[in-house]
């Protein structure tokens, strides 16, 4: 059965069989480089995973992002957000999802002196020239309605698929949407984002019935839709569906729409825009652990009024996308089928867009001074900013590339990819919120309720806080020596190793040679050795997988 059947009867496959279906080209994915062949023009972002730099690719000459992959303490290892972040995006295959194109490593350098003793990870992705957050905060740009339209169209093409891929983003937000200059729209940042095992959305189902728990602690407080807030946890595919809703008020209205400042008031503001709930338009609501206690008047909401200036057509999709009711709130496949999209003004052609001085976080405090009414910034201080980085700053001073000044700037410590800089409650705001007053992340949990979302970020850093658990995820290096079966036409092609590890499954990244034959289109064995560095997941058993391509260049695989 093809992926595409499986979605039709909406089958939740296993991860595993996920990544089977969805594997990518194998020359769609370059392999493992070394940071020396990249050319680093420049820092663009700088949030509490740590940065991202503008780089120029030595061998294709194409400019790409390189975000860094900080590992606040070493003894932690790779984080295992990071780790599905590039497990998850090595799979997917979409003109409106990110596509990462390689990994960068930039090993320690040789000389006593240098306390760093791991390797620094880079994700390697096309450089895009904006992201929606910094290009509305851009004050030289006001979009018009055929192009928040083509905007939005790609946002939900790209939706649909992650969802028909049961994949939830969980951090949808308009900081997270990657646009170029040629008017493609991306969604970036995987981070929070995670396996689904619910049915996947049908036409005029809404999101439907959630079939598990996952942690509620996700989806950055402006864009967390009122479920969460009041703690569902058996959520589904229409989490990440409020906050398209969110970032279409976005684009509208040019700041954000529900800009809370602590989730009591994220609640009353969207009461204010969409009602109160009623058994009627968010049935259920009562028994959510957080409406407890919970007095509400009924009250209508003011979306037309607020909206009133952009017509009836964004208005009803804005209505659809903001409703209260997760399971009657409409899905991608329905919203790109609604009339907005067919009346005049009709979405712009991403190609007749006009191209725009270059946004990014960092740039976004250029047009800081120029903004006359920025949202302000809500609680939480910088939490998140942790200390510097220290022995993981990367772009060290031996290749003399881009020299962070003196590793100052402190590295973004305690993010999303670390946690040492913040206490289990806290929240934290993201650097970019410094200039535009945008939200903190949602907070740590006190501890790991048991909500049974195993395989859940929160809850994996929770223990790796040591609260017990798992031991944590590994970085080493070694050698390996493997056999495996080689499926292919008969040519030397793919080999699946299996070897023993200190780590289980994961990133391998390293030099392997081998050797092996298919028959015809079947199968055959092979042999090879491999030697390199190992990231792994401890919590997936003692042996590691490897898929290796034996057609050069690609010569690095993600265990999946
Ligand atoms: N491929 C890219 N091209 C251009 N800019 C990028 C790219 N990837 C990331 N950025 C910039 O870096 C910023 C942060 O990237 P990303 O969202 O992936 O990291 P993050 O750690 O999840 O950030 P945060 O947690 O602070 O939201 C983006 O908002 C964007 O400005």
């Amino acid at each position: 059965m093809s992926i595409l059947d499986s979605r039709e009867v909406g089958r939740a496959l296993s991860p595993r069989s996920f990544a089977v279906a969805h594997q990518r080209p194998n020359n769609s994915f370059l392999g493992c480089s070394r940071i020396t062949d990249y050319e680093v023009l420049g820092k663009i972002g700088q949030g509490t995973f740590g940065e991202v730099h503008r780089a120029r690719s030595k061998r294709t000459g194409a400019l790409v992002a390189l975000k860094k992959i900080i590992m606040h303490n070493e003894k932690d290892g790779f984080p295992i957000t990071a780790l599905r972040e590039i497990k998850l995006l090595k799979l997917l295959s979409h003109p409106n999802i990110l596509k990462l194109e390689d990994m960068a490593v930039e090993y320690p350098a040789a000389k006593i002196t240098d306390k760093r003793k791991r390797p620094i990870m880079y994700m390697v992705t096309p450089y895009m020239d904006h992201d929606l957050s910094g290009l509305l905060d851009n004050p030289s740009v006001h979009f018009t309605e055929p192009q928040i339209k083509c905007y939005l169209f790609q946002l939900l093409e790209g939706l649909r698929y992650l969802h028909a891929s049961h994949i939830l983003h969980r951090d949808m937000k308009a900081a997270n949407l990657l646009i170029n200059n040629k008017g493609i729209l991306q969604i970036a940042d995987f981070g929070l984002a995670r396996h689904y095992e619910g049915e996947v959305p049908k036409p005029h189902q809404g999101g439907g019935e959630g079939r598990r728990d996952y942690t509620n602690l996700v989806v950055t407080r402006w864009y967390r839709p009122p479920e969460l807030l009041m703690h569902l946890k058996r959520y589904t595919t229409a989490i990440d569906m409020w906050g398209v809703g969110c970032v279409f008020g976005e684009m509208l209205v040019g700041k954000p729409i529900l800009a809370g400042k602590s989730d009591v008031a994220q609640l009353q503001i969207i009461f204010e825009l969409c009602g109160t709930p009623t058994d009627e338009n968010m049935p259920g609501w009562r028994s959510l652990p957080g409406a407890e206690g919970l007095v509400l008047p009924p009250k209508p909401g003011n979306l037309s009024q607020r909206f009133r200036e952009y017509g009836s057509g964004a208005i009803s999709l804005l209505r659809e996308l903001l409703k209260l009711d997760w399971r009657s709130r409409i899905n991608a496949i329905d919203a790109l089928q609604h009339p907005y999209f067919r009346t005049a003004p009709f979405p712009a052609k991403p190609h007749e867009l006009p191209s725009f001085e270059e946004s990014h976080e960092l740039d976004r405090r250029k047009f800081h001074d120029r903004r006359a009414a920025l949202p302000p910034a809500p609680k939480g201080g910088t939490v998140g900013r942790g200390p510097h980085d220290g022995p993981n700053d990367g772009f060290g001073s031996r290749n003399g590339m881009n020299g962070r000044p003196g590793g100052g700037g402190g590295g973004g410590g305690g993010g999303r990819y670390g946690r040492n800089s913040r206490g289990p409650t806290e929240e934290r705001i993201p650097a970019w919120s410094r200039d535009r007053g945008l939200p903190p992340r949602p907070p740590l949990p006190a501890s790991a309720d048991g909500s049974g979302d195993h395989t859940d970020l929160y809850r994996d850093r929770s223990d790796r806080a040591g609260s017990g658990g798992t031991s944590g995820t590994g970085i080493g290096t070694g050698i390996g020596i493997g056999i495996g079966i080689v499926t292919g036409d008969g040519r030397p092609w793919w080999i699946t190793m299996i070897g023993r590890g200190r780590v289980g499954r994961g990133v391998v990244a390293g030099r392997r040679f081998g050797s092996g034959r298919g028959t015809g289109n079947g199968t055959g064995t092979g042999t090879g050795i491999e030697s390199g560095i190992c990231i792994a997941d401890s919590d997936c058993g003692l042996f590691s997988w490897c898929s290796i391509p034996f057609r050069p260049p690609a010569w690095l695989a993600l265990g999946v």
